[in-house]
């Protein structure tokens, strides 16, 4: 993997009981002073492990929005996890893909307007998609992963997964939770953005 962009600072790591199993919980703080969070469970040397990269949603991981499939797609990611008995969560604070929660807040307020997620970044200056996948993959080399199973829909993450060298031996799709209030998203994220929904 190439060298590193962002310089890590392991804070702490805990147990975490939840209801799908008991996780360790292990936070690193970024320069930029975000605090990232990894969610393990099990052995995670040997087998290549089953990897969820998961970009913070504040609205549908914990509020449990239906605008998006973000809290059914957190929920699913440990679950399945849990059933294989090792594997991790990466959890990124990269909020509203990299545009942070009030500029998301904008950008539903456009959409509740009409525009597409896609349009909507546009119409505030933003690119259809901010975020940055090199603290990923630093955080994976402090978890000594180069070999790994990425549950995802998102071609542009694979990319730039692969592009700084991390192998990925399987992508394995992410329930994406359809519902009558993220319909239009997700087709816009699937014509737009290229997500692979509906295949493995
Ligand atoms: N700017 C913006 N961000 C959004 C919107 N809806 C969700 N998000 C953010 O999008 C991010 C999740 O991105 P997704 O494209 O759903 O998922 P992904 O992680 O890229 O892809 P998967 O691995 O397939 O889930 C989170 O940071 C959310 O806060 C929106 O309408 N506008
Ligand atoms: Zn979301």
């Amino acid at each position: 993997m190439k060298g590193p962009k962002h310089k890590l600072e392991r804070i702490a790591e805990s147990r975490l009981p939840t209801p799908f199993a008991e996780f360790r919980i292990a936070i690193y703080r970024s320069a930029d002073g975000k605090e990232h969070v990894v969610v393990a469970l099990g052995e995670l040397s040997g087998e290549p492990p089953l990897i969820r990269i998961h970009s913070e949603c504040l609205t549908g991981d914990a509020l449990f929005s239906l605008r998006c499939d973000c809290g059914a797609q957190l929920q699913s990611a440990l679950k399945r996890i849990a059933e294989e008995g090792r594997g991790a969560v990466l959890y990124l604070r990269q909020e509203g893909r990299g545009i942070g929660l009030g500029n998301k807040i904008r950008a539903y307020e456009l959409q509740d307007r009409g525009a597409d997620t896609v349009e909507a970044n546009h119409q505030l200056g933003f690119p259809d998609d901010a975020r940055e996948y090199s603290l990923a993959v630093e955080l994976l080399r402090e978890l000594g992963l180069c070999r790994i199973r990425l549950m995802t829909n998102n071609p542009r993450k694979l990319d730039a997964l692969v592009r700084d060298g991390v192998e990925i031996v399987a992508r394995v799709a992410i329930e994406s939770g359809r519902n009558p209030y993220n319909e239009k998203y997700l087709d816009a994220k699937a014509a737009k953005l290229g997500h692979l929904l509906g295949s493995e």
